[in-house]
């Protein structure tokens, strides 16, 4: 059946989360890639969340990154105000507690981050370049000294990388997923535009105010996120057809894959990009990792031939990946 004709016959009060097996990433046996590619299609179009296992990151990046996050956000605030987020013009940096506001009911996110995006690795004796990016979401990354957080540039790059590998290598399953070749996004993902966050939400307790959440009801921007939860806390919520919210606890050596706007602009809504939110009620700190990753910035998004029909007519002006995420940003922290 035809991508637009399956996914007007799907049902999607879903109440769980798929777990898919990527044990077999990098097999280029062909039915072993349909069958994950068969999965990932059906995960997409009906939830536009999946959690990964078997993915090769080694847990030991994420948990070292983490630490680092978490000496960076117990400097003193004014330490960390240096290198905020609205001084740069790209929104690098470090964003202060309800800066954002993701959802444009809401009065603010309560969480506080630190958000990079790609530079390439240190060869020996080098440092790591910026990429050279051009257009709305050009300028280099921002980081706190290597005195306020020693190591903490080059333990996160390490997991950064790591991420990154595997987030390289889903495009070829969500493009086999797409019934397209598997090199359909190589030329759009030479520069992958992937910024990774890191976010400490403080516990919420007592009465919340519910205009105040960790991160308000809000849609990913990029075309997927590679997210890494912290283990034990339940705060991640998505949002199903019922408009009923489901938990997404964090699952020991697992992350969470979801979809965003880039992907539902490309297949026209046929990859859902699912509203989420998470609210920390645990009683402790809760931190999250999640790994934005589109296409480059120049890269246009068009809806693919395949999933507009006169039936199901395009639904997205066409617009950059650079202008969109941009405009996002903007929406985001000029509230
Ligand atoms: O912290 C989480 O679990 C979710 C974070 C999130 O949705 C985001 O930063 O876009
Ligand atoms: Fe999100």
């Amino acid at each position: 059946m035809s991508l637009v004709g399956t996914a007007d016959a799907l049902d999607l009060d879903c109440q769980h989360i798929p777990i898919i097996d990527f044990t077999h990433i990098n097999n280029h046996d062909p039915t072993e890639r349909k069958k994950l590619a068969d999965q990932v299609r059906d995960a997409c179009m009906r939830v536009g969340f999946f959690y990964v296992k078997n993915h090769g990151i080694p847990a030991s990046l994420a948990e070292g990154a983490l630490q680092k996050a978490k000496d960076f956000f117990a400097l003193p605030a004014d330490t960390k105000m240096e290198i905020e987020n609205r001084k740069t013009p790209n929104f690098k940096g470090y964003s202060p507690f309800l800066s954002a506001n993701n959802d444009p009911n809401g009065a603010g996110d309560l969480n506080e981050g630190f958000e990079f995006g790609w530079q390439a690795p240190a060869t020996a004796g080098t440092i790591p370049q910026e990429m050279d990016v051009e257009g709305a979401m050009a300028g280099a990354n921002v980081w706190p000294s290597e005195e306020d957080v020693p190591g903490f540039r080059e333990t996160i790059l390490s997991y950064y990388y790591s991420a990154m590998d595997f987030g390289r290598a889903l495009f070829p399953i969500f493009a086999l997923a797409l019934n397209l070749p598997e090199d359909f996004f190589d030329d759009k993902t030479k520069h992958s535009a992937a910024l990774m966050k890191f976010l400490h939400y403080p516990p919420q307790t007592g009465p919340i105010d519910e205009r105040v959440l960790g991160i308000g009801a809000h849609t990913d921007w990029e075309c997927f996120t590679i997210l890494w939860q912290e283990p034990g806390i339940q705060a991640l919520q998505v949002l199903n057809s019922e408009q009923k919210w489901i938990n997404v606890p964090p699952i020991p050596g697992t992350f969470v894959i979801n979809l965003g706007d880039q992907f539902a602009r490309w297949t026209n809504d046929i990859f859902k990009s699912t509203v989420h939110r998470a609210i920390n009620r645990s009683g402790v700190r809760r931190y999250s990792i999640p790994l934005f990753f589109g296409t480059d910035y120049n890269v246009l998004l068009e809806p693919m031939p395949t999933c507009v029909s006169p039936e199901r007519p395009q639904k997205y002006e066409v617009i950059t990946a650079g202008d969109y995420v941009k405009a996002r940003f903007q929406a985001t922290y000029n509230h």
